[in-house]
């Protein structure tokens, strides 16, 4: 009986690697092909675009194969993980010429989304971060690392939310948890797109004593442990690299969950999703790729310590105020190449000749950058000098070993300088009077045969070879030549002369391959013992790159020095919103200044549609967020208090993975601030309340900025278009109005985006729905419709023990007007009935303070439900 396919000793080595890995993709190396069988083969064919072919085509039971050229591999493997794949590499673990029976094969690495170190050039500016997170007790463990650079931070979160809320601001890909995890929890992180990995076996590495060494939670410990040993799991070589993990704590920075971070357009844009138009894209002018990673670290982690932002402006106003120094740094910086990256690679022991050669670039720069922060003579860099570790004896050893232009292998030879090692120069002129006998060879072969095109050649299968022209072959000494290979209008032979040339020929450059080789990897072993002072460079050096870019942006742009002040007072005089700036150009922008004394802490703003309300709010996030991380601000004067947190509500953003509806997210957003908010807190909510009915709205919006205004006793910027609201401000000091002006000329809106004190007149939302271009007839239907809304003015409820709104204060207080009666009139435009009355009281009593968002809706459906009863 013909043995089956999958029976053959190949397709059983296949099986049983394929058992441990059965949700990766098994990439099995046959040759010079990886390839991939069964369900992989179908799937992978389908994915990759390859031809879905089968192994023993003809046999009873073919199986489904497919495969990629060992030397493409990289790209398939990298659409793979994109689509948060896993893909296993199997390789022969010997050669197949020498291997005794079936070539033993084993898996050298499991790439997965967060471990992958892809170095696409668009992507050396974007970490790469592989979360772990180990729930003990009452607190969630948590640490990541980034596999390409070796940073390594752990930190404990008491809620999950907030973990996945990290996550996500890492914009991480991957997540390891402990195999015990509640799959309710399993399905949240697979909801925000992460890779959920299982915990891999906890074995006793040399590498967690020296990572967790400065840690003491134990949860936190337990988590890097969890992360480095998936880590020795899928990668499967030293991990020298990583760096000792650092705890940290949110509470130490700015915080700013998720959406805040994207509400801000801090780092993608909400229209297109891309970095223009974002803060890190008018901020990155670093000249390295570790300084624009670094960048975008300090984005998401603002500081709270005025000491050492003082640092930072310090030596952003030093750069300033030296153009010359500042250019040779930013030369300088700019041939250091990704020190972070090279170190990972160095610690692998994936990189090349061409990697090293890099280093050296990039080292060779830290003596010429020592002499210029010198140059400027101020003690601010001195921490930075001590920073900068000299690395001058691993430039030196780097070019001394290597060629100037190496190959990418490491293992073809020709990457090391002659007169750096006495036998690989002999081996190289074996090879050199190799040829010198070959050309003598051919010279006197050609004599002796009288032919005069003869040539010597080489294949890599015969190797040299002496060639004769169709013409000419009877003139072959055929005692001494013997035919080897047969060409269409040529002959080969091969001599025993020529064979033992070759036999030298090949010899030394066999042998100098290998010994290069060897010098190689001493060097890279040499390197590899200083890592720790290469990280430091790199950190270094990334923190410099950053810095001037703060001032070559503040430069550009005229930005100011910010001033921190002990105060809960604001005062920025003629701001600007950088982005939109530098987008409309300096000229277009209109400047306004945001001044909040100490005992402000709401601004109510009102204004047009259009007019640039939403703008002034961001403005002041944006300005707080650079002052916060040492950048200079876009502002004429600046002073500012240290904030500890800033919430947003702003736009409309559906929570759709969540099952959540607009209107629940404005108020869960909302409820985040009230409940959460400190008096260092900053508070943004744009158009609260707009996300459900008029009154609903307006109503939430109202009991909102009240209980702001008592309990909150944060800075708060509030828009709104319920002018009804600016009347709070006669009833709360600590309530002020503004408005972005507008007016009309010859019927036409004209916005003058310039904010001043006290509340808009007037909305104009018809006006610029006129400039949206929607039909005349719609517009004058909607001017009719609001004439006549306006001869039925809205009033707002207000608390029986606090003043009405502005507009209803007069109204109501009228004696002759019983203020009860005005009420009902007022919300529901029809005479009172028992029954608005008893849904009145209802409104009235209800206590909203008390009801999470979702009772606030019940209740409101309830009314509404009634009302139409
Ligand atoms: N200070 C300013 N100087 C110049 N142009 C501005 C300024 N502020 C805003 N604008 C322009 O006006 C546009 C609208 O601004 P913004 O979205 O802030 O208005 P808004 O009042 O919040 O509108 P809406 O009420 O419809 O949400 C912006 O896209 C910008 O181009």
């Amino acid at each position: 009986m013909p043995q089956k396919t999958k029976d053959t000793p190949m397709m059983q080595q296949y099986l049983k690697i394929k058992q441990d890995y059965p949700d990766a993709f098994l990439f099995y190396r046959i040759g010079d092909f990886y390839e991939m069988f069964y369900d992989d083969a179908i799937k992978g064919s389908q994915i990759l675009e390859l031809t879905l072919t089968a192994r023993n085509k003809n046999a009873a039971d073919p199986i489904p194969m497919c495969g990629v050229p060992h030397h493409a591999a990289d790209s398939y493997i990298e659409i793979l993980v994109d689509k948060g794949y896993k893909v296993a590499i199997c390789e022969q673990l010997e050669d197949p010429q020498t291997a005794k029976g079936m070539v033993k094969r084993g898996i050298i690495k499991l790439v997965t989304p967060g471990t992958s170190l892809d170095d696409k050039p668009n992507q050396s500016t974007e970490n790469n971060y592989l979360g772990a997170i180990f729930p003990q007790a009452q607190t969630w463990g948590f640490a990541y690392t980034d596999l390409s650079t070796g940073e390594f931070w752990a930190t404990n979160f008491s809620d999950f939310k907030s973990v996945e809320n990290e996550l996500l601001n890492l914009r991480s890909k991957e997540v390891v948890v402990p195999a015990k995890l509640p799959k309710k929890q399993v399905k949240r992180l697979q909801k925000l797109g992460l890779m959920v990995s299982p915990e891999t076996p906890q074995q006793d590495y040399a590498e967690v004593s020296f990572v967790t060494q400065k840690l003491t939670a134990a949860s936190q410990i337990q988590a890097v442990r969890n992360l480095i040993a998936y880590l020795m799991e899928t990668q499967k070589r030293s991990l020298a690299h990583l760096q000792v993990a650092q705890a940290y704590s949110v509470h130490q920075y700015l915080q700013m969950d998720h959406n805040v971070q994207s509400n801000l357009e801090l780092f993608s844009s909400l229209r297109t999703g891309k970095r223009s138009g974002t803060l890190t894209w008018l901020l990155d002018q670093t000249k390295t790729a570790m300084g624009s990673r670094l960048l975008k670290q300090w984005i998401q982690r603002p500081l709270l310590q005025v000491k050492k932002l003082k640092y930072r402006q310090d030596l952003v106003q030093l750069l300033l105020d030296n153009f010359f120094q500042r250019g040779s740094l930013q030369d300088y910086l700019t041939q250091v190449y990704d020190l972070e990256r090279l170190a990972g690679r160095v610690a692998f022991g994936n990189v090349n000749a061409r990697d090293l050669i890099q280093l050296a670039t990039s080292l060779a720069q830290v003596p010429k950058i020592k002499a210029t922060l010198l140059d400027l003579q101020a003690p601010v860099v001195d921490d930075l000098l001590t920073h900068l570790p000299d690395c001058q004896d691993l430039t030196t050893a780097i070019t001394t070993t290597l060629v100037d232009d190496p190959p990418i292998s490491v293992t073809d030879g020709n990457l090391i300088k002659t007169g750096f090692n006495q036998q690989l120069d002999q081996y190289r002129d074996a090879m050199k009077n190799g040829k010198q006998w070959l050309a003598q060879m051919q010279a006197s072969e050609q004599q002796a045969t009288g032919i005069k095109n003869l040539k010597i050649g080489f294949n890599r299968v015969f190797g040299y070879y002496i060639e004769v022209t169709n013409a000419n072959k009877k003139q072959v000494p055929a005692e001494r030549y013997q035919r080897k290979q047969t060409l269409t209008n040529a002959e080969r032979y091969i001599t025993p002369e020529l064979k033992a040339i070759e036999q030298k020929i090949l010899e030394a450059e066999e042998k100098s391959k290998v010994l290069e080789h060897q010098l190689f990897n001493h060097l890279r072993e040499q390197i590899k013992a200083r890592i720790t002072d290469i990280q430091t460079v790199a950190s270094t050096l990334a923190a410099l790159d950053v810095l001037q870019s703060f001032c070559a942006v503040s430069e550009q742009y005229h930005y100011v020095r910010p001033q921190f002040t002990q105060q809960e007072k604001i005062a920025v005089i003629n701001g600007r919103h950088p982005v939109v700036e530098k987008v409309l150009g300096k000229q277009k922008y209109i400047p306004n200044s945001i001044t909040m004394d100490a005992k402000t802490s709401i601004l109510l703003i009102t204004g047009p549609n259009m007019s640039g309300k939403s703008t002034y709010m961001r403005q002041l996030a944006l300005i707080v967020i650079m002052a916060q991380i040492g950048c200079f601000v876009p502002a004429e004067q600046a002073q500012l208090p240290i904030f500890d947190h800033i919430f947003t509500r702003i736009g409309a953003a559906d929570d759709l993975i969540a099952g959540n509806s607009t209107f629940m997210v404005e108020m869960m957003e909302a409820n985040d601030a009230l409940q959460h908010a400190t008096p260092h807190s900053l508070i943004i909510f744009d158009e609260l309340g707009r996300g459900t009915a008029t009154y609903d709205g307006m109503a939430l919006a109202q009991a909102i900025v009240e209980y702001l205004s008592q309990k909150v006793p944060a800075k708060t910027l509030f828009s709104t278009h319920y002018h009804e609201l600016t009347g709070l401000a006669a009833q709360w000091p600590n309530i002020k109005n503004v408005h972005v002006d507008a007016t009309e000329e010859k019927g036409q809106l004209v916005f003058l985006h310039k904010v001043l004190p006290g509340p808009a007149d007037k909305s104009y939302g018809i006006h610029v729905a006129q400039l949206a271009g929607l039909p005349t007839s719609l517009l004058k239907n909607a001017q009719q419709i609001l004439t006549t809304l306006e001869q039925k003015p809205i009033h707002l409820q207000t608390k029986s023990s606090t003043p009405a709104t502005a507009k209803s204060i007069s109204e109501q207080t009228k004696p002759s007007q019983p203020v009860e009666k005005e009420e009902q009139l007022s919300l529901f435009g029809e005479p009172p009935t028992s029954k608005n009355r008893s849904l009145l009281q209802q409104l009235k009593d209800a206590n909203l303070m008390k009801m999470t968002p979702l009772d606030a809706m019940n209740l409101l459906f309830k009314l509404q439900n009634e009302l139409q009863d």
